[in-house]
């Protein structure tokens, strides 16, 4: 059977409506697709502190993750994964991109540019539609 593996991503906005959007590495699992930065949840953490501490680890960037925006299970080849997606405010400091090839600041209606991760499709889809 496959693992399902919990996972959150950060949705962050900057003051010209853009949104954060984060190259995943050759080295990484689901290598050179683009993604909303975050990571696993670990036992007994919540989803918010969880999303807190992976953009700290990987981009030195402190944030509050304030309300859950899409939720997607998408079946990969070897996983089942479980995507969170929360909307983020960047507090301070500038994002330095540790593990990802590249981070760049898109608008809503450039998202669709990008080559997604699969399970981020939803989430995608939700931000272009979205009211601002
Ligand atoms: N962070 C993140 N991961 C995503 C997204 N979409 C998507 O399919 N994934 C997948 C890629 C990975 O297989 C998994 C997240 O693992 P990860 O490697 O980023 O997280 P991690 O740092 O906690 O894991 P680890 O490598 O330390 O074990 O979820 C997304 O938008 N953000």
């Amino acid at each position: 059977m496959k693992k399902t593996v919990k996972v959150v991503a950060a949705i962050i906005e900057n003051e010209k409506n853009e949104i954060l959007c984060a190259l995943r590495s050759p080295s990484m699992s689901i290598p050179n697709m683009w993604e909303f930065p975050g990571g696993k949840v670990e036992e007994g953490e919540d989803v918010y502190s969880a999303l807190e501490r992976e953009i700290d680890e990987e981009m030195n960037g402190n944030i509050t993750a304030t309300e859950v925006f899409n939720q997607n299970i998408h079946e990969y080849e070897n996983f089942i994964i479980e995507l969170i997606a929360i909307k983020s405010n960047l507090v301070e400091g500038t994002l330095v991109p540790k593990e990802h090839s590249k981070l760049i600041w898109l608008k809503r209606e450039n998202l669709a540019s990008l080559q997604w991760a699969p399970a981020d499709i939803p989430a995608v889809e939700q931000l272009i539609t979205e009211k601002v």
